[in-house]
This record gives C-alpha cells, sequence and structure tokens, in this order.
C-alpha cells in the first residue's frame, strides 16, 4: 500500500499542473526545488498533473536503490520519446539481464585506455575550437554552437572512425534540429507528456508518426542513423576480415570482439547498430553544456579563471598524452564543481513496476506526525530522483553548497563524502546499471577542451546579456532572447 500520501511537501496550486510549472519551468531551476527540500526534507510529495502524487528523493539511500533496484523503469510516455529519438534497440530501453548483456559487450569501447587512445580527437576539436573563436572578432559570441559542433565532432571520430563530412548534411542538420527541439519545454510538453501517461500503448506509438517538425526530425535522424551504423560495421567486419587493425574507434573495438575468440559473448553486428544514435547523442549536449555553463563561471570570476590559467600555462605541453590532465588539481576540481552545479540530467524520473518500500538513511515525520524510515510504494507511483538537490545538501557539501566554489573539492569534508557514481561521489553520471557509459570520455574531454580555451583566451561577461538556467532534457542555459545559448566576450591572450 502506498503512504504517499502522508509525505509532506508544497501546496499545489493548480488542478492541472499540479506543481510541475514551479517544478519543471521555474524562471531559473532550483528556484522552488532548492527551497522545497529544504523546508520538507530529503523526501517530499509534489502534486503532478491531474492531482497525482509524485515523490522527489535526494537522500542519498533512497537514491541508490531508486536506481539500482528492479522494481523501478523509465515511464512509458519517457520509454515512447526514447523509441522516436534512438531507436527501439537502445540499451536505455532495456532493463534487467537483456541490459546487462549489452553493456558488457560495450563496455571494451569506453574503457580508461579506450578513453585515453581518443586523446587525439579531443586535441583536434580543441583547435578547431580556438580556430573559430579567432576568427570571431570582437562582439560577444555565443559559445554553445563551436561546442556543439565540437562534441558532436569528437564522437563521430572516436565512435565511427567518420568526420561530419563522411556522416552527410542530411543527418547532421537532422540530428541539430532535433537537439534544439528538445532544448525548450513549454506547458504544453508538460501536459502532453501527463496525458500521454494515460494512453494505451499502440496510441502512443502512433503517436510518433505525427507529422510535426520535431518528430520527422528525430525520425529522419534516428533513422539515417541506423544506415550509417550499418554502413561502419561493414566497413569494420570487412577490414577485420582482412587482419587489419580496427581499434582506432569504439566501434571498431566492438566489432574486433566479436570477431575475436574470447570467452565473453560478443554482441551481433545489429546490436551495435542499434546503439548508433544513442551513443551519437547521448555525450552531445550533456557535455558540450557542461562546458558551456563552466566557461560563464568562469566570465563570472575572473580571479579563478585566472588561477585555472596560471595551472594551465605552469603545466607541461602534451599534457593529455601523458594523462598529465588528472595532475591538475585545479582544473579537476573545477570540472567536479561543474558537474555539481550544473548535472546536466539535474533530475531523473522512474515509475514503480512492482509494489516496494524505498529504504531512507535519515527518518522522516509524515504529515500525521508519525516518523517513518522506509516508504512503501505502489505499482505505477512517479518517483523522481533530484540529482541537482542531492547536490545541494549541505550536510554533503558544506554550508555554503549554493555557491560555485571549486576549492571546496580539497576540502576533507568531500574528499570524504559517500562512495556513490563512478566519478567524485557525484550523481552527475548516475549510478546503478544505466550509469554513464561515457563518463571517462567526457572527463578527457572536457579537460582537453578547457585547458585549449582558458589556456588561449580570456572569458569575460558582457553587458547587456544574462544567462538562466532551464531545465528540458538537460539543463539548458537561455539567453535574455529565449534561445539556448552562453554569451561571452573572449579575446585572444598573446
Ligand atoms: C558531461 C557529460 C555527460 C553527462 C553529465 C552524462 C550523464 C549521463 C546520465 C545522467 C546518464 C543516465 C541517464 C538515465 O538513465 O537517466 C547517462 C547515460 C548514458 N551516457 Fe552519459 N553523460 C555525459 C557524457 C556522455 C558521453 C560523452 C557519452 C558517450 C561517449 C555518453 C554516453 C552515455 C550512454 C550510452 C548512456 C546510456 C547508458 C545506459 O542506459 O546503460 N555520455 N549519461
Amino acid at each position: 500500500r502506498s503512504s504517499i500520501s502522508h509525505i509532506r511537501g508544497p501546496p499545489s496550486p493548480s488542478w492541472i499542473f499540479g506543481n510541475m510549472l514551479q517544478f519543471r519551468l521555474p524562471s531559473s531551476y532550483g528556484d522552488y526545488e532548492f527551497k522545497w527540500f529544504k523546508i520538507y526534507g530529503l523526501v517530499y510529495r509534489l502534486k503532478g498533473c491531474f492531482g497525482q502524487n509524485h515523490l522527489v528523493v535526494s537522500d542519498l539511500l533512497a537514491c541508490q536503490h531508486i536506481l539500482k533496484s528492479p522494481h523501478f523503469a523509465i515511464s512509458p510516455t519517457l520509454d515512447n520519446q526514447l523509441r522516436l529519438a534512438v531507436g527501439d534497440g537502445t540499451m536505455i530501453r532495456l532493463r534487467g539481464k537483456a541490459h546487462q548483456r549489452l553493456r558488457n559487450g560495450l563496455n571494451p569501447g569506453f574503457t580508461a585506455a579506450a578513453a585515453r587512445s581518443f586523446q587525439p580527437i579531443f586535441d583536434n576539436v580543441a583547435q578547431a575550437i580556438t580556430q573559430e573563436l579567432e576568427l570571431s572578432g570582437t562582439a560577444p559570441i555565443d559559445i554553445v554552437p563551436p561546442l556543439s559542433i565540437a562534441t558532436f565532432t569528437a564522437i563521430a571520430g572516436a565512435a565511427l572512425g567518420y568526420s561530419l563530412d563522411d556522416l552527410g548534411e542530411e543527418y547532421v542538420v537532422a540530428t541539430d534540429q532535433t537537439t534544439v527541439a528538445s532544448s525548450t519545454q513549454t506547458a504544453g510538453h508538460i501536459l502532453a507528456n501527463a496525458l500521454g501517461a494515460w494512453l494505451p500503448t499502440w496510441l502512443l506509438r502512433a503517436a510518433l508518426h505525427l507529422p510535426t517538425k520535431t518528430f520527422k526530425a528525430a525520425r529522419k535522424a534516428s533513422h539515417l542513423a541506423q544506415s550509417i551504423g550499418a554502413q561502419v560495421v561493414k566497413e569494420k567486419h570487412d577490414l577485420v576480415q582482412q587482419g587489419l587493425n580496427t581499434d582506432g574507434d569504439i566501434f571498431g573495438i566492438l566489432l574486433d570482439q566479436v570477431h575475436s575468440n574470447t570467452e565473453r559473448i560478443p554482441l551481433t553486428g545489429e546490436e551495435i547498430v542499434d546503439q548508433t544514435q544513442t551513443i551519437m547523442t547521448a555525450g552531445q549536449e550533456t557535455t558540450t553544456k557542461t562546458i558551456a555553463f563552466g566557461l560563464w563561471e568562469l566570465a563570472k570570476n575572473p580571479e579563478l579563471q585566472e588561477s585555472l590559467r596560471a595551472e594551465i600555462h605552469s603545466s607541461p605541453g602534451e599534457t593529455g598524452q601523458n594523462g598529465g590532465y588528472d595532475q591538475m588539481p585545479l582544473l579537476n576540481a573545477f570540472i567536479k564543481e561543474t558537474l555539481r552545479f550544473y548535472p546536466a540530467e539535474a533530475f531523473t524520473e522512474r515509475m514503480v513496476v512492482e509494489d516496494t518500500v524505498i529504504p531512507l538513511s535519515e527518518s522522516i515525520t509524515t504529515s500525521t506526525g508519525e516518523q517513518i524510515s522506509e516508504i512503501s510504494v505502489g505499482k505505477g507511483q512517479v518517483v523522481i530522483v533530484g540529482i541537482a538537490s542531492y547536490h545541494r545538501l549541505e550536510s554533503h557539501w558544506g554550508a555554503d553548497a549554493d555557491k560555485f566554489r571549486p576549492s571546496r573539492w580539497f576540502e576533507d569534508t568531500i574528499l570524504n563524502a559517500d562512495a556513490v557514481g563512478p566519478y567524485a561521489n557525484l550523481l552527475a553520471f548516475l549510478t546503478g546499471p544505466h550509469t554513464c557509459l561515457g563518463w571517462r570520455f567526457a572527463i578527457l574531454e572536457m579537460q582537453a577542451v578547457i585547458c585549449e580555451l582558458v589556456g588561449k583566451f580570456a572569458f569575460a561577461l558582457p553587458e547587456n546579456d544574462s544567462v538562466r538556467v532551464c531545465m528540458a532534457n538537460t539543463l539548458q542555459p537561455v539567453l535574455s532572447s529565449g534561445e539556448r545559448g552562453v554569451l561571452l566576450r573572449v579575446s585572444r591572450l598573446l
């Protein structure tokens, strides 16, 4: 029996939207959310659309339980969106043994050694941004588009061994259109998603064929990705047959496994092809926005920027080639703080698939005065894991958790924090079976791009624009025009 109704939470301003406009569409992300957990505790109840109860959780034990337990899955509406955006066979939709088998098969393409071998690709894309910024003149420039092209080029090269030209303009444009369209969220989207939860699966699937501009672009990108993936798999397959080395990119490494005689059960070529659009897109916006938010913070804090630049200039050349980025304390503290403060996936939603109990690390008091240390949840219950909220807990991150301060990463409280996730005890890359597959890739790419850009350019805020932080699929920096972007004044250093 669900005990959600007695969990405390904010009053709901509307039956239609519940608290969803406050939670998902505040003027700046977290306006309400970061206050609610201070008032109601690490687990509280929100009203969803049409009177539904949602549970929001930033208690670490509860978060870990939800993300690791088979009793929770993605909602049918999200599942449907994934079918449209990245295809039926994507690893993100799979659960249990089928998912584990796929991850085991994909892991060799995402090891630390594989990520390190892509360093020249990261260096090249970082230098390409430099060239673009050098041409940009003195007017403020939106840093997001060049970063977006760089991260897409990096993943195309590292995953497929392809350039953007090899991918073809049609695919690049369709993927970009889908990304831009999914970077905004409106009250209409929130309502459509809530209504989608009531629709039968056949009707939801039929809705994917609606002739809207976004759906058309997403269908086209996903369809073209399958063809590109199939072509790459065939090319690598032929190379392996000829006894040639293919381990210069992720698909090559995976195909080599398929043909090698290891005891591991390798994936089929079709299964690898089915991951093409997921791998091409999962890390693009996330990495782009993380770097963009980081540069924005540096523009706001010239002293921090100067210290980081001094560390970069005093580090030996060819830093990345020798694993030397890991020897740069401020660079890594800065990346960790950026991921803490701006986790690309600020929250993730799960649905209970079988009645179960969520354990809590600290007991809470319900509206009836009862103290509880676990919460019973029934099938169908929506649960929101508040990743950004967890990253703001004063008990974990210090009294000034609401402040961007990389130096906190040198303090004992943080160094001894609870072990969670693959990187820096953060939830930014999640935890559990669906932990980000490309997190090592992302860290190295961010290290390379930040060292290149901060080493060569000074970043400052323009006079007349400000950035708002919004959430639409990922955390978005939004300009006063309403478009995603971060305007910065960029000057080349001598
Ligand atoms: C700063 C950059 C990144 C962040 C913050 C990030 C974050 C995440 C998060 C939170 C998830 C879990 C989503 C969920 O199930 O709710 C995820 C999954 C995933 N990420 Fe990343 N990611 C980043 C970069 C990358 C890169 C560069 C790649 C590829 C090279 C990548 C590939 C993936 C894949 C394939 C999954 C699906 C894993 C699965 O479902 O088993 N990510 N990422």
